[in-house]
């Protein structure tokens, strides 16, 4: 099938169906949820289809200055800024023993709710002009999108952010809930015993996420709107296949798309980056770098940070360590950030065997590069799934959301990775320097290691197979063009 459908091609309208389908994006206003929707974004406007990214003038902005993908959009991507009241920017507090970044929780509310006038009124002025109005909204960005379904020629899909495992595990354990009506005390199911075994130690949700985020979430699966044709995930049916199966068992009314992954999986100009870390990294020997970044919502304390520089010198590897607090609400306001603070003469104690980087790191060229050959992640979604894609093993230390879920994915299910830190009763305590050091040689030097990287490296080839002409992902991704565009 030809990948180049074009959908908008023709004349002047005589009637709807001359009319171009056109798909607007709603995503969640925060970094990890706003880059997998502008990836997606990429991905349909490949098929000239025509895209509208919608959210506020600062995450806009934020999106496209950080996004990377390895071909320009041609200008199908149109950005609508919309006002919405001033929300709060506080900077992250690095002391608080729960992880969770409940510093994002007042934008992020604020815009789900206030994102909703105005793009009612856009939605309905574009519906106007189109054929069908595909709206594809995070599934946590309801509230914005509520009314849709009375738009005649709307048609909505939901998009999961996290991992199908996670998503399925919730899916079971609302169904048990519901089932055992235990005052909201989790009952397994039979499935949910079948693919989630007592062995793999699955945490709860209540110990991951703070109670009022869980209840923003419950508001936002709430208020779905109700001419939702589908979901969609970043997931990939090499990697967890068995896992949306489930997914389709339990919610067989709806269709699933797994069109994932959607990072591209090769970086090229005009999105390859300048940093000096590259350059540095074509000078190491293949897989012998390990990779240490936590994503856009965690802030450590300063003994943390202390433990882990001195647990990498003391490992005698060579690293890439990107040390920066997490995201404020608005990550232009540059008021009260943090700049963490290394051990005395810790530059001179590495040379040139390790380097700290303080700004927006490539990571998606970092983890393609053959130097590189560990990710010590704390497993937020597109870091795993980034490291999936670029076949690299990973040192898992989760901190808070789905990132505890996903460490049992990446170590327990697929066997690429190691536990830095246990998600048990003692993850509130700094991580010693013994600890991080022992991981990274685990990961890095031992022969249990090899094997990961092994294992990892063919599940990367794999998944970059999925999305070349004929692969899984590649046929789902033009099944659902076909279907938005029938
Ligand atoms: O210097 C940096 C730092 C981050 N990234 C990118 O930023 C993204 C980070 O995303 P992720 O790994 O998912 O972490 P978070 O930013 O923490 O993501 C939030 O959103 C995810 C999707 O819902 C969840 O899985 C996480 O738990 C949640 O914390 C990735 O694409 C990275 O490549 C860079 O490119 N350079």
């Amino acid at each position: 099938m030809s990948s180049q459908r074009n959908v908008i091609s023709g004349t002047a309208a005589k009637n709807s169906d001359q009319l171009p389908v056109v798909v607007v994006m709603v995503p969640l206003a925060a970094h990890g949820h706003l880059n997998q929707l502008l990836h997606l974004s990429h991905l349909l406007s490949a098929f000239n289809i025509p895209v509208h990214f919608v959210g506020t003038a600062t995450h806009n902005r934020q999106a496209k200055l950080r996004r990377t993908h390895t071909t320009t959009d041609g200008g199908a991507i149109q950005f609508h800024d919309f006002d919405i009241p001033r929300f709060q920017s506080p900077p992250p507090d690095p002391t608080t023993t729960q992880k969770f970044p409940t510093h994002l929780i007042p934008s992020i509310t604020a815009a789900a709710i206030h994102l909703h006038r105005p793009l009612a009124t856009f939605l309905r002025s574009l519906s106007t002009k189109a054929k069908r109005l595909v709206v594809i909204h995070d599934s946590l960005m309801s509230s914005a999108v509520e009314g849709v379904d009375a738009i005649p020629n709307s048609e909505s899909y939901s998009f999961h952010s996290i991992s199908a495992f996670a998503v399925a595990l919730h899916i079971l354990e609302r169904k048990g809930t519901a089932a055992g009506g235990n005052n909201g005390k989790r009952k397994t199911t039979t499935l949910y015993e079948d693919y989630f075994p007592k062995e793999l130690n699955v945490p709860p949700l209540e110990e991951c996420f703070p109670a009022e985020f869980l209840e923003f979430i419950g508001a936002q699966f709430r208020r779905m709107p109700g001419n939702g044709a589908g979901k969609i995930y970043n997931a990939c049916r090499v990697i967890e296949g068995q896992f949306l199966e489930v997914i389709q068992r339990v919610e067989h009314h709806l269709h699933h798309w797994a069109l994932g992954p959607f990072n591209p999986v090769k970086i090229s100009p005009p999105f390859k980056s300048t940093c000096s870390c590259i350059a540095w990294l074509d000078q190491q020997a293949p897989r012998s770098v390990m990779y240490v970044s936590f994503g856009t919502t965690t802030a450590m304390a300063d003994q943390q940070i202390k433990e882990i520089a001195n647990g990498l010198a003391r490992s005698h590897q060579r690293f890439i360590w990107v040390l920066r607090d997490a995201d404020k609400a608005d990550i232009f306001d540059d008021a009260n950030v943090r700049k963490s603070d290394l051990p005395e003469g810790y530059k001179d104690l590495i040379g040139d065997r390790g380097l700290v980087v303080r700004e927006w790191a490539p990571q998606l060229e970092i983890l393609s590069h053959r130097a590189t050959g560990g990710f010590m992640t704390h497993c937020g979604w597109n870091s795993c799934m980034e490291s999936l894609t670029m076949g690299v093993p990973v040192a898992a230390w989760p901190m808070h959301s789905d990132q505890p879920r996903n460490t049992v994915l990446m170590t327990a299910v697929l066997q690429v990775g190691v536990v830095v830190k246990e998600w048990g009763r003692k993850r509130e305590e700094v991580v010693a320097a013994a600890t991080v050091e022992a991981a990274v040689r685990r990961l890095m030097v031992s022969e249990e290691g090899m094997v990961m990287r092994r294992k990892a490296e063919w599940l990367g080839e794999a998944v970059r197979r999925s999305v070349e002409d004929g692969g899984d992902s590649r046929r789902e991704l033009e099944a659902f063009v076909a279907h938005i565009t029938r």
